[in-house]
């Protein structure tokens, strides 16, 4: 049985075929629904057609293989997005996909047709994607950003790549029809005009569409960083407790004023907004902060239920079943009158919208939500990301790019205590032989000090 946190997508399989001309975000937005998606535990793959035209050979291209008159070219495109929809058709039947992203321009009518009778040959939902836009200035940076560094220009002048790049928009806009509510009406379309100054949504069928609409609506590509840090050692982390209201410990008020400083190195001058949880810990750590502050309920510690206050020592005695149902399924399982991994991340899900919408974020919050929240922004599988090691004391800067997040590691110079638990006891701390050394890894890069 799979567990999902939205309903009725056991049956459901949608194709979300994307429309727009070069560079207008279109593998960004593909990718991003994908990492929400998969986030959320519905299972969702792009199959980007770029990558299949050059495994079928034409690996560099100019401009002029895009030109509609090419007949050479236009077979190899044709051939590519062939195989990319076989092995979407495949996914879906074999692997159980429930979302596909065809990330391809999708640009005429008659390629869009295709599509469609494909898609209801093979009982697949269908739903248009189509950015738009005509922002002269914003399509050039998106060139420099990511076009001209593409494995298409690989050796290639920035300059000269740019220009090609130009060239090749040109050829698609000869034969390029946008989605319109009249000619269009019966698809299930939804079109984001200029980023999403407008958005046009026509005929949603679903609810999973409406999701995935309202997370489309929400992104902005404005540059932006998220801080992320643990609240400073609490009187429970040093007792070795879990859960509870607990104070911070001299050490944790220690870090909670020398926090203002090492967040003024990383974010300079730029006005950022604090999210803490509701407890007393984090409040505490964010105290000193000079910015506006907003207190999240969603943002509250995992729910340890019955062992709440308790070492993990003496659950391991108390509840000794239960201590080896949750190392053996750490993501599923749920604490008696408490919560799992899984119910935080459908309560993070509002906090996670909302920081697409926002710009510069603080968050102060609990190991378990930051592990989750983490795990969105850097795409960590579900079963690993329970075994991620969050220090405390340290701050974490997430700078969201094109088609990734960059993480930077601060570490404040002030001790605490490991509250890091490996599987298999029930002691604190972090061995190097461990078998989940390889998930601790995956937030160790060379960490700054502040
Ligand atoms: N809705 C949008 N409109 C315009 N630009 C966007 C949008 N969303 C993201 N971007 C920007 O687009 C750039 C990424 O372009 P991307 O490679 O996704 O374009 P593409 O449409 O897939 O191009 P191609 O057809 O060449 O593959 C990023 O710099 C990102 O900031």
């Amino acid at each position: 049985m799979g567990f999902y946190t939205v309903s009725n997508v056991e049956d459901m399989r949608i194709c979300v075929v994307m429309v727009g001309l070069p560079a207008r975000g279109k593998s960004f937005i593909s990718q991003k629904i994908v990492r929400y998606l998969s986030w959320l535990s519905i299972k969702a793959k792009c199959f980007n057609v770029g990558s299949y035209r050059r495994k079928a050979g034409a690996a560099h291209p100019n401009a002029d293989f895009f030109d509609p008159c090419n007949k050479e070219g236009f077979q190899v495109r044709q051939n590519a997005v062939t195989e990319a929809v076989k092995d979407m058709m495949t996914w879906f039947s074999e692997e159980n996909g429930v979302v596909a992203i065809l990330d391809a321009t999708n640009s005429t009518r008659e390629r869009r047709q295709w599509v469609l009778k494909l898609c209801r040959e093979n009982a697949i939902e269908p739903m248009f994607l189509e950015s738009w836009c005509d922002d002269k200035e914003l399509i050039l940076r998106n060139i420099s950003d990511v076009k001209t560094s593409s494995p298409d220009y690989e050796g290639v002048d920035p300059d000269v790549a740019t220009k090609d790049f130009l060239r090749r928009i040109s050829n698609y806009e000869k034969v390029y029809e946008p989605l319109d509510s009249d000619c269009d009406k019966d698809l299930t379309f939804v079109k984001l005009i200029n980023v999403a100054q407008e958005v046009i949504v026509n005929g949603i069928q679903s609810y999973l569409e409406s999701r995935v609409v309202f997370y489309v609506m929400n992104l902005h590509i404005r540059p932006r960083c998220i801080w992320l840090s643990r609240h400073g050692e609490s009187v429970y982390n040093v007792e070795k407790k879990i859960g509870g209201d607990s104070s911070l410990s001299p050490r944790g008020f220690q870090y909670a004023e020398k926090l203002p400083e090492i967040v003024r190195k990383s974010a300079g001058d730029v006005n950022l907004t604090v999210w803490t949880s509701t407890l007393c810990r984090t409040q505490q750590t964010a105290q000193h902060l000079p910015y506006k502050q907003l207190q999240w309920k969603a943002l509250d510690e995992l729910d340890a239920g019955v062992c709440d206050g308790m070492t993990y020592e003496e659950i391991e005695e108390k509840y000794p079943e239960d201590f080896k149902a949750r190392d053996d399924d750490k993501y599923e399982y749920r604490y008696p009158g408490g919560e799992s991994y899984r119910d935080v991340v459908i309560r993070l899900e509002p906090i996670i919208m909302e920081l697409e919408r926002q710009e510069n974020i603080l968050i102060v919050t609990h190991q378990a939500v930051l592990r989750c929240i983490y795990a969105y922004f850097m795409n960590v599988p579900q079963e690993e990301s329970p075994w991620m090691s969050i220090p405390l004391h340290t701050l974490i800067r997430l700078e969201p790019r094109a088609y990734g997040t960059e993480v930077t590691r601060i570490k404040a110079d002030i001790p605490a205590v490991s509250t890091y638990k490996e599987k298999g006891t029930s002691k604190l701390g972090e061995s190097s032989s461990d078998v989940t050394a390889k998930f601790r890894n995956l937030l160790n890069g060379a960490p700054q000090s502040a």
